[in-house]
């Protein structure tokens, strides 16, 4: 209070001395209230300004100070009409005399306390930094703001500029109410909601405070300093620059959509990095035997939609693939061969059907314990390698076999013999091979010898930007892929084929037991795939029992032939898989023309790494971090990220790392009529339940009315659909384990 009086009496003697004894009313008048303080303040401020323009001022009843003060209060407003008249000029002594009072004061007021109005704008008009050049769209200053507002005399104009600023809450003397100090420290001190309101004015090409305006010079106004590239002008060229071109490959039926896509994809997508010497995967154009002798007539044209079809299989010659050349980055082997025992020994049911016996004449376990296919494969045709539908086992009817299968396997563990095939490299192997039904009799090429024609390829580059939870940033998703070619000749690839058929001849029969065989009906474009499957029943989809997909080991299913034991062994013994990952199921799709297998990782029920043989024709199958299907059987990667890798007949590709559990895979719907073998080992969890499974298989089991497939697919029927991939949108792998 001592400093208010101080101030009051200054003011008092001040408005005396202007009104030549105006003020004589007010003096001696006591303020009762701080309103009525304002008052008369407001009226010395008057009649100060009248003084100076040369008018006399009437005297003024103080309770018109005081209702003009209520009234401009009562806005509950920053601002009242009449305030611009407050902008009066103290003398230059006044101001700082007065700025002394009110720095003494302050810092003795406890509580924020009303200030004598002309003191708050000289302050803000000595602290506030004046703006400079043109007030930006939306910032016009005072005048263009309020065009009917006095223009403030000179030297005052930074009010005015205050005055103008929009957004800040003023009192009613038309102030900001907000310290100018604050006011002024810029988009760092914004609240959110400010920040949001001028980002989106921003976007509108409006905000003042936010727009860009290029750098171009290194220091504060001086013009000989060397020129700075503006940040924005560098992303901006580095967006110009030429992307890498596409790899150029054939288009076929369900590239359509993907390169409608490609077309409508953003220009400024940022180039992928490249690894110097690591060239990204390009399919190749298909090689041929160069002593290929006449060249085979022109094939049939392909059906609408379709390209040329692929060839069938050529003869394996030493000539064409010598030993340890590199063929179209293809390698032969060079590690040694392997054991197939070492990995097959903990799981008696991988073992169960070995066809082992020194005497090739002698029936082989699987004979006895799995008649429904154990002789498929000693019963191989001597001559074209191909075991006959007549050679397959007698037909399984109710129970199967007699006796406990738990003691047969106990007598197959106690029997080294049944359970081993020949050392790897010994020239026994190639009897075990041809007993097993893999090779034809005629074959007697040492397995090291047949080893050396395959040719392998691991180094697949595709880059992708992969963004799926933990794994962020460009990642070779092609890593872990192998494809090894010539993992088959051609005439083992037609025992396979032969086989094949006899088992689909024996599901369509209703003679394979449980689950095995499934042909779903072709009720949508492409979905007719049909599956056989061995050593354990998986769902693709959830069930009619609301079995999620997955292992089922419940669910029976017919055991590994010995034909596909002897593929297992082969290829632990020539390292395409390792032993302790032997595959102890296997599940053969048959595609039929059109038909394919949707986008999927592959369920991780099943170990790594896994591998899938192609026969009867080579097609591509596509790798992408995200695949999605546009329509039924037309898929392209979300981001148009994908690509093919066409599968030779007798090939093998193996599946681990990032190609199996980054990247998707499917196969596009096929050109023509095409079978594989998928080779699962079923994880470490699933060590019991082979075991429970096998005892199970004893058991006399009840035929399905019908395919079991086909339930599965109907509790699925969207399965294909665009809509599919949305539901399952953020899951990515319960997604990608329907199929
Ligand atoms: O048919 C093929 O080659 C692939 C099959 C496949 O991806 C699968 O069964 O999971
Ligand atoms: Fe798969």
């Amino acid at each position: 209070m001592r400093a208010w009086k101080k101030q009051l009496d200054a003011l008092e003697d001040q408005h005396e001395q202007l009104t030549l004894g105006a003020g004589a009313a007010s003096r001696g008048r006591a303020p009762r209230n701080l309103d009525q303080l304002t008052g008369i303040l407001e009226e010395v401020l008057q009649s100060g300004a009248e003084k100076r323009n040369g008018v006399v001022p009437e005297r003024k009843a103080p309770v018109n100070a005081l209702e003009g003060r209520v009234r401009s209060s009562a806005n509950g407003h920053a601002r009242s009409e009449d305030s611009d008249d407050e902008y009066i000029s103290p003398s230059e002594d006044d101001m700082d005399e007065d700025e002394e009072d009110v720095d003494e004061g302050d810092d003795k007021r406890p509580a924020p306390a009303p200030k004598a109005p002309h003191m708050v704008p000289r302050q803000v008009a000595m602290r506030q930094p004046r703006p400079s050049g043109p007030a930006p769209p939306g910032f016009e200053s005072q005048s263009a703001d309020r065009p009917n507002a006095p223009v403030p005399p000179p030297g005052f104009e930074s009010k005015a500029a205050l005055h103008s600023s929009p957004g800040i809450p003023r009192g009613s003397n038309g102030f900001p109410k907000t310290s100018p100090a604050k006011e002024s420290r810029g988009v760092a001190d914004m609240k959110p909601t400010d920040l949001r309101s001028l980002l989106s004015r921003k976007r509108e090409g409006s905000s003042p405070q936010l727009s860009h305006t290029p750098r171009t010079d290194n220091s504060d106004g001086d013009p000989a300093a060397p020129a700075v590239p503006d940040a924005r002008e560098i992303i901006n060229m580095r967006k110009r620059e030429p992307l890498e071109p596409p790899a150029p490959r054939p288009m076929r039926e369900w590239d359509a959509g993907k390169e409608a896509l490609q077309d409508e994809a953003p220009a400024e997508r940022p180039a992928r990095p490249t690894r110097p010497g690591v060239p990204l995967y390009q399919p190749r154009p298909r090689d041929r035997a160069p002593d290929a002798a006449p060249p085979p007539p022109p094939p049939p044209p392909p059906p609408p939609g379709f390209t040329a079809g692929p060839e069938r299989p050529q003869p394996i010659s030493a000539a064409r693939a010598p030993s340890g050349m590199s063929d179209d980055g293809f390698k032969a082997p060079s590690s040694p061969m392997v054991d197939p025992e070492e990995g097959s020994r903990d799981r008696a049911y991988f073992s169960n059907g070995q066809a082992h016996s020194e005497d090739a004449s002698s029936s082989t376990l699987q004979d006895q314990l799995f008649p429904s296919l154990g002789a498929a494969a000693t019963g191989a045709d001597a001559e074209g390698g191909s075991p006959s539908s007549a050679a397959l086992g007698p037909q399984l009817k109710g129970a199967w076999g007699s006796g406990s299968i738990a003691s047969r396997l106990a007598q197959v563990q106690k029997d080294p013999a049944t359970m081993s095939s020949p050392a790897p490299g010994s020239v026994d192997t190639v009897a075990y091979e041809q007993r097993a039904g893999l090779r034809p009799k005629h074959d007697a090429m040492p397995d090291k010898d047949r080893r050396q024609q395959m040719r392998s390829k691991r180094d697949f580059v595709h880059e992708e930007d992969v963004r799926t939870g933990r794994k962020r940033g460009w990642m070779n998703v092609a890593e872990g892929l192998e494809l090894h070619k010539n993992l088959l000749s051609p005439a083992e690839q037609e025992i396979f084929i032969q086989a094949i058929k006899d088992w689909e001849a024996q599901g369509r029969r209703n003679e394979l037991r449980g689950r095995t065989f499934s042909a779903p009906r072709k009720s949508m474009r492409g979905k007719g795939r049909v599956t056989i499957q061995f050593g354990c029943c998986y769902n693709y989809a959830v069930d009619r029992e609301g079995r999620q997909p997955g292992i089922i080991p419940e669910e029976v299913v017919e055991p590994m032939p010995d034909l596909l034991v002897a593929l297992v062994k082969r290829l632990v013994r020539w390292g395409v898989l390792p032993a302790k990952m032997a595959p102890d199921t296997a599940i053969i799709n048959i595609y039929d023309q059109i038909d394919c297998i949707p986008p999927h990782i592959d369920h991780h029920d099943f170990s790594r790494p896994f591998c899938t043989i192609s026969l009867l024709s080579e097609q591509e199958i596509m790798f992408g971090h995200k695949l999605i299907p546009l329509s039924a059987g037309n898929f392209v990667g979300a981001t148009c990220e994908s690509f093919l890798l066409p599968l030779p007949v007798g090939s093998c590709l193996v599946l681990k790392g990032n190609g199996a559990d980054v990247a998707m895979h499917c196969v596009p719907p096929v050109s023509e009529k095409r079978m594989s073998i998928t080779l699962r080992r079923m994880g470490p969890q699933y060590a019991d339940q082979v075991r429970k499974q096998a005892e199970r298989a004893a058991q006399p089991v009840q035929r399905l009315p019908r395919s079991w497939a086909d339930d599965a697919v109907e509790e699925a029927p969207r399965r294909y659909g665009a809509d599919d991939w949305e539901e399952a949108e953020g899951d990515n792998d319960n997604r990608l384990q329907r199929f």
